[in-house]
């Protein structure tokens, strides 16, 4: 049992992966809400305002008012007047996240209000030339053994993961696929394959090249029987960059429906199983929120007690589920996440210091090779708690 709690991870050291963020991404996501959109002065002075505070300053108040959709106690009036790198890096993050939205008044209302910073960037990434050459595959996978496209559509959303746009704008971008150093790839078919279908739950990370493959996933589950239905679980508002809401959803349903070959088709599959209630989105505050889900609210619990299996999408889930903690890269995964109320697996590439669920001698070699393993998106696992 991993009876104690390892160290929570904060971004003070300069040194540290943390801090990197802060200090070398942030500039760059900041100068990109800039300058997206056409925005009123107020608001390029607000974000510069914020990244001043956030790299040399101290937490300051949130505007109140913004925050009636949330639990105050989320936002931990404590942490006022701390330096932002004393404070926890999951709580820091997702404060800078949500500071955001105020500098371009994205609640207050007017004609700002609603206007998601990001859709700029997912616009065109969806859009873009590499989603049809990825969309143009699912044609030859058709051919496919049945196991052979199990495999591909698991391989396909969990490496989608990696094409988070907020990781692109790093300076820690990794070169080349490392590989899966953790792979429950069977268990988790087992999960859906040898047992009953129920309902599948399935928690969204990033819009477009992320979400076009999950829900390419979600398809198959409700069209090959292996789920009777399935909940998309997305942000109520932007969050982290790229992170998927409702409308992103929905545009990525239209991305596929107007594709060519196989994606179309899927599209519109996926349009009549929204209709039909199969497949049903939900957007739980909670997925905003700077807490992990062990401190989720009972209403949310009681939604992933109901699931045959929950699947979690990407690194900043991943970091929720099992604690944004520096813990022993061998700790397990199945302890980790025990107070998830049902089966759970995750698909995530490695993005941050978090790292579970390893084999001894597989953090040896990763170690040896002298690379920061942990943050480059080379890496990814695949973990299941039955
Ligand atoms: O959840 P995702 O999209 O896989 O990853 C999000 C993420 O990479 O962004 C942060 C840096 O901004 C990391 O700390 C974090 O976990």
């Amino acid at each position: 049992m991993t009876e104690t709690l390892a160290p929570e991870i904060d971004s003070r050291d300069p040194a540290s992966f943390p801090w990197s963020v802060f200090h070398h991404r942030h500039p760059v996501l900041i100068e990109r809400v800039a300058n997206a959109l056409p925005r009123p002065s107020a608001q390029r002075d607000a974000l510069d305002a914020l990244l001043v505070e956030s790299t040399s300053g101290v937490v300051t108040a949130p505007d109140v008012e913004s925050l009636r959709h949330e639990p105050w106690p989320w936002w931990r009036p404590e942490y006022r007047g701390v330096p932002w790198g004393e404070t926890p890096f999951l709580w820091a993050e997702s404060y800078f996240y949500r500071r955001i939205l105020d500098a371009v008044d994205y609640f207050v209302p007017g004609p700002w209000r609603g206007i998601d910073p990001y859709a700029p960037t997912k616009a065109a990434e969806l859009a873009g030339h590499p989603v049809d050459e990825e969309l143009a595959a699912l044609d030859d996978l058709a051919t496919r053994p049945l196991d052979e496209q199990w495999d591909a559509l698991v391989r396909s959303s969990l490496w989608g993961n990696r094409a988070d746009l907020s990781f692109q704008a790093g300076p820690s971008a990794g070169t080349g696929v490392g590989g899966v150093i953790a792979d429950q790839t069977p268990a988790f078919r087992a999960l859906l394959h040898d047992r009953p279908a129920g309902a599948v739950h399935l928690i969204a990370d990033n819009a477009g090249r992320e979400l076009l493959p999950d829900l390419i996933l979600l398809d198959h589950l409700l069209d090959a029987g292996l789920a009777t239905s399935v909940v998309l679980h997305v942000k109520p508002h932007p969050y982290y960059v790229s992170d998927a809401t409702p409308a992103d959803v929905l545009a990525a349903i239209a991305r596929l429906g107007a594709a060519e070959g196989r994606a179309s088709a899927v599209g519109e599959r996926l349009a009549g199983f929204v209709r039909a209630g199969r497949l049903e989105l939900r957007a739980h505050e909670f997925f905003c929120g700077p807490l992990p889900y062990q401190a989720m609210p009972a209403d949310l619990r009681a939604q992933f007690a109901e699931a045959a299996l929950t699947i979690s999408k990407g690194d900043l889930n991943y970091r929720r589920l099992v604690g944004d903690r520096l813990w022993h890269p061998t700790a397990p995964f199945a302890e980790l996440t025990a107070h998830f109320p049902g089966p759970v697996v995750a698909l995530r590439t490695l993005k941050c210091d978090v790292a579970v669920g390893l084999s001894a001698a597989t953090v040896e070699a990763l170690d040896a090779t002298g690379k920061a393993w942990r943050t480059t998106g080379e890496y990814a696992v695949v973990h299941v708690r039955a």
